[in-house]
């Protein structure tokens, strides 16, 4: 029945405030305003539909995703839209595409590489959108290691230009989102060299494609890499592959604010470290952060309705059946989904900070804080897209059958977002990062350098080394000290326990790659305690609203304690904790969940998402879910007729051999 809310009675249980906790999930009421006002605008506009999505063959979908790229770009300049609004529009499309690249790598690339006369000659044009930009770094050959890319970009003084060239098959570019159908210029990452020497990896704008009839220029061959994972999904994108045939580019296309190259030829190295060459992936890599809380919040949204509507087993005196949420299972699965979520949407905004710092120090010549901003948000990245990933999958899972149903919203929400684990660095890469920077600091105690921000338990090693938990009852484990030290005290540990082992071999890279699995385990305990600690220091915040903050210190609860839960073998083997405390954790983590079930369907209202946006009839907000499937599933092009296309070529003549087989 249309206009009956089948989540009501589940509603009224909350035992909180739901309009201050959006305030505090959108981290501001001007944050809130603004997705509230935009994601309605964006949900009722037939412009931006996704009737039909996955059912597009891949010409019709991509088609699509261009119309409605700029129908979005028409509705921006119509509504005179801020850069923050019109961002806020894109998102809530909620469809890849090109202009994901041109404004989330292409624009930010030339600000951060580009000089002062770089950045004002070339981002009007792409504000614009007068030129339409990619990110083209990653090889056929060569993806990772961004230091054994082969596109060559070779100065000729005698006409001041490079000259860009495709040597090999394997300096193919490869991937770049935006490059195969749409992008008229590039930021190509190649070899500089000049005066016969190799100075290593720059950036270089390039143009690709006439602005006139969209040919690509002479000397270049670009088109789409191919069909990608997953029914529609990331589909909607164009990742391309590109040659260059000696492309000739003045000597001003390339970026020059970290090395330059002289009117005769001349390398000069300024005093910007050239780590900031890889600035534009920090800033990615924080956005990333952000979003994995969204992807993930959009998940658990689904299967937390879906597990209050679903009913099975259970049923007393004909009464009705279990619903699926009251499972315990259930509710161990689903629940740190949801904590995971509130907590990585705090993480990211501290993460944010931690980047708008780094930055302002980078414009004043302060380059201190890069290696801890790279080490941030190569390590958060890692965890967060990886626990966001496989959370989408679980949360499948707990949708029983029908999550598989492309109506459910989950397929195709897993098959955009799985590739974050590798896009902008494969996770196991970036852990590696993250340990290598663990084990500098490490090999620096002692030395008189203080470790500061979020390395700085480190500097309280000895006490780390032996202390033990003092927890003597489940309820211990709510005291934030506890929890805190107990997470500092595994990471502190693992690390020392990886450097000891390096130190026992001659060579310090034979002895990374060997102990390569250790120490990424070291990383992830290290960025476990950092999203542990920016959750409990944001409780330490004034939280206004009736029982916002005892909702988030009871999710904060269940992330730590579930985390210990799974990884218990770390807090035991580093004799942390005794396992009569990490059974008592594991009392005091089903006492949270019982907390949390009341509160679970307001948790997931105070996304505010639209219907539109989730775009999944099991996640719907009026939880009308079995007349809407059965309705959906009349739409499969596959009913559009009682008998199906092909009864009578394969179909009809099956059945009279069957007929004439039986006779015999
Ligand atoms: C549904 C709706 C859809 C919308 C939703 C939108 C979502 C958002 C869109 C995203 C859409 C996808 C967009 C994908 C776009 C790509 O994927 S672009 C390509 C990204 N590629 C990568 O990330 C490559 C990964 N590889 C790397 O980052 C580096 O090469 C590695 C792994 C760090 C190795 O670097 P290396 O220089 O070979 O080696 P290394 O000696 O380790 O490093 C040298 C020094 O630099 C430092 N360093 C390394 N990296 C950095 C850095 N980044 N910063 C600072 N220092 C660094 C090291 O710490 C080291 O310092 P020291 O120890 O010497 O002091
Ligand atoms: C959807 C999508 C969009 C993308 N968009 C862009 C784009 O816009 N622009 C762009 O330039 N690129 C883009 N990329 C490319 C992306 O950045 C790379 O694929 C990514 O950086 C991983 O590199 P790779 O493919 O070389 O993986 P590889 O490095 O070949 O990884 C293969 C395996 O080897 C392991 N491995 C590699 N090195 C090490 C090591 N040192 N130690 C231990 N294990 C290791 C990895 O963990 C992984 O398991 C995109 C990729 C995808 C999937």
């Amino acid at each position: 029945m249309e206009g009956v809310d089948y989540l009501a009675d589940e509603r009224k249980k909350a035992e909180f405030d739901v309009n201050e906790m959006k305030i505090v999930w959108a981290g501001s009421r001007h944050n809130f305003e603004l997705s509230d006002r935009i994601s309605k605008l964006v949900a009722n506009d037939p412009g931006f539909s996704k009737e039909g999505r996955t059912m597009l063959p891949r010409k019709e979908l991509f088609k699509n995703t261009l119309r409605k790229a700029t129908y979005a770009w028409k509705r921006i300049i119509e509504l005179r839209l801020s850069e923050e609004e019109a961002a806020k529009l894109r998102h809530f499309v909620d469809e890849p595409a090109f202009t994901d690249l041109h404004w989330g790598m292409f624009i930010p690339a030339i600000k951060g590489q580009g000089t002062d006369e770089q950045q004002k000659k070339w981002l009007p044009l792409a504000y614009k959108m007068q030129i339409i930009g990619c990110y083209a770094q990653t090889e056929l050959g060569h993806g990772s290691n961004v230091q054994g890319l082969e596109t060559t970009a070779t100065f000729d003084p005698q006409t001041d230009e490079f000259v860009i060239h495709s040597p090999t098959l394997t300096s193919s570019k490869w991937w770049p989102g935006g490059l195969g159908k749409v992008s008229t210029h590039a930021v190509v990452y190649a070899r500089l060299i000049t005066n016969g020497k190799d100075y290593g990896i720059n950036g270089f704008i390039v143009q690709l494609r006439s602005l006139e009839d969209h040919k690509p220029l002479p000397g270049v061959t670009v088109g789409d890499i191919g069909l990608k994972f997953g029914n529609g999904a990331y589909n909607t994108m164009d990742n391309g592959v590109l040659r260059f045939d000696h492309v000739r580019i003045p000597r001003d296309q390339m970026l020059m604010r970290v090395s330059q190259v002289t009117r005769e030829g001349k390398y000069v190295q300024s005093d910007v470290p050239r780590q900031l060459l890889y600035g534009t992936m920090v800033y990615v890599r924080q956005t990333i952060v952000s979003d994995a809380s969204n992807a993930l919040s959009r998940a658990v949204c689904i299967a937390t309705r879906y597990s209050a509507v679903r009913r099975q087993f259970g049923s007393q005196n004909g009464g009705q059946e279990i619903q699926v949420i009251d499972y315990k299972t259930q509710q161990n699965r689903l629940f740190p989904l949801l904590a995971s979520a509130y907590a990585f949407r705090f993480v990211g905004e501290w993460l944010k900070w931690l980047y708008t710092d780094v930055t302002q120090r980078l414009q004043a010549n302060d380059f201190s804080t890069l290696p801890e901003a790279h080490a941030c948000t190569a390590g958060l990245k890692s965890l967060t897209t990886t626990a966001t990933a496989d959370g989408i999958e679980e949360c499948r899972k707990l949708c029983g059958g029908h999550g598989y149903l492309c109506s459910s919203g989950l397929p195709e929400l897993f098959a955009v977002y799985v590739p974050a684990c590798t896009y902008e660095g494969d996770n196991t890469v970036l852990l590696l990062q993250v340990a290598r920077f663990l084990m500098k600091t490490v090999s620096q105690l002692g030395s008189g350098k203080k470790p500061v921000g979020t390395i700085a338990y480190m500097g309280r090693i000895e006490h780390l080394m032996q202390c033990r938990s003092d927890v003597k009852q489940a309820k211990d484990w709510l005291k934030p000290s506890a929890v805190v030290e107990a997470f500092e005290a595994r990471a502190a540990r693992m690390s020392v326990a990886c450097a000891q082992n390096l130190s026992k071999f001659d060579n310090p890279e034979e002895g990374f790659a060997e102990l390569a699995a250790d120490l990424a385990e070291a990383a992830v305990a290290h960025c476990q305690l950092i999203v542990v600690s920016k959750f409990i220091e944001k409780l330490q915040q004034d939280i206004p609203g009736e029982g916002v903050k005892q909702q988030l210190e009871v999710l904060c609860g269940i992330y730590y304690l579930f985390l210990l839960h799974k990884h218990q073998g770390d807090f035991l083997g580093t004799g942390y904790i005794t396992s009569k405390q990490a059974s008592l954790a594991n009392d005091q983590l089903r006492a949270l969940y019982s907390q949390l079930r009341p509160n679970a369907i307001s948790l997931v209202d105070a996304f505010n998402y639209t219907d539109h946006f989730l775009d999944s009839i099991l996640g719907r907000y009026d939880g009308n879910v079995y007349p809407k499937l059965y309705e959906a599933a009349w739409k499969d092009p596959l009913n559009q007729s009682d008998i199906a296309d092909g009864f009578h070529e394969y179909i009809r003549p099956l059945l009279k051999q069957q007929l004439r087989t039986a006779r015999l």
